[in-house]
């Protein structure tokens, strides 16, 4: 089963791309890192318990109270705790100096390894059930590191700065100019990803540039996955399943593609820096 690992940065589109690949005639099931970041940090969590205890001390707004629970219809606080107040932490940890930084590590820190637990889970289900891919829509896939797991790569950019600026905007229209930006600059710039991606080579890493509409990303996404399914058909998938021996060889050889071009993009990166100085 080919793991797709879908990524980009804020409001590029990810989420709009992962609803095409859900849809006809691609029908790949999703595993969505956001929906997961949200689970393990449910009131009575592990996650939850790590949060309150380190940033409630200086955060006071921390967790939502009775009236804005029912304002966002979460129901009554429960012997579990209160929910988090998610804009409240957002700017905590969203932003380019160096507290938010750090805070931002130790979210991440605790987080990210729970997500990634849940996430194997997911997978194991999905091969179970003999899909030939399984979309895994991750928006900091290669600073949480599962870039090495994926078979394939496909990163969601837009040229035009502009462009993911105003449809964080519309769709966030809460946040304030300067919370936009602290966002957006809480993410690796897009279009160094798809740089990263495409050193992938051939269907291994591919782009989907989406500044234009949304048919126009539709037909993009069909020629892009027309690429990619030519790398891992549906018989592949199968074969995997049913040959456990197959399977675990093409596991790790997997691991050792996606770790090469974790070392050749590190590479890369140093030369251009050594360039510039
Ligand atoms: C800080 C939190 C509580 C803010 O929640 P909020 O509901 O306001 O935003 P949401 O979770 O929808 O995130 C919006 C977008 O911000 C970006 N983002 C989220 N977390 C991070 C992060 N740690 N670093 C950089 N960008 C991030 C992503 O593009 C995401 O799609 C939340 O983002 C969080 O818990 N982040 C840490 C976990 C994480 O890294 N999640 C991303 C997937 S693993
Ligand atoms: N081609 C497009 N034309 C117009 N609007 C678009 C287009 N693609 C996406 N959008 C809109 O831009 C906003 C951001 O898109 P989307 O939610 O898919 O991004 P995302 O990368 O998943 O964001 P996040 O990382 O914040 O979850 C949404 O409101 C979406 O409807």
């Amino acid at each position: 089963m080919l793991l797709l690992g879908l990524t980009g940065s804020i409001a590029t589109g990810k989420s709009t791309v992962s609803t095409i690949l859900h849809s006809a005639p691609h029908k790949l099931p999703i595993i969505d890192a956001d929906v997961l970041a949200r689970k393990v940090v449910e009131p009575g969590t592990p996650g939850y318990k790590k949060i309150v205890a380190y940033f409630l001390p200086t955060t006071p707004d921390l967790l939502l109270t009775p009236s804005e629970q029912d304002s966002i219809g979460g129901g009554g606080a429960d012997s579990r705790g209160r929910p988090l107040n998610r804009p409240a932490l957002g700017r905590r940890v969203f932003g380019d100096d160096p507290e938010r930084r750090r805070d931002r590590a130790i979210l991440n820190g605790i987080v990210h390894p729970a997500v990634r637990r849940e996430m194997y889970k997911e997978i194991l289900y999905y091969f179970c059930h003999g899909h030939w891919a399984v979309v895994l829509d991750v928006p900091l896939l290669f600073e949480s590191g599962l870039d090495v797991i994926c078979g394939a790569i496909m990163v969601v950019a837009v040229s035009d700065p502009a462009v993911q600026m105003r449809r964080l905007r519309a769709r966030n229209p809460h946040l304030s100019a300067e919370d936009a930006e602290h966002r957006v600059r809480s993410q690796g710039d897009v279009r160094q990803k798809a740089r990263r991606a495409e050193t992938r080579g051939d269907g291994g890493g591919v782009v989907v540039w989406n500044d234009g509409s949304v048919e126009e990303l539709e037909k993009e996404v069909g020629a892009v996955m027309g690429k990619v399914r030519k790398r891992s058909p549906q018989w592949w998938a199968w074969a995997l399943l049913l040959v456990p021996p197959l399977g675990s060889v093409v596991v790790l050889w997997n691991l050792f593609q996606g770790w090469r071009w974790r070392r050749r993009w590190d590479s890369e990166q140093r030369r251009e820096k050594a360039k510039q100085r």
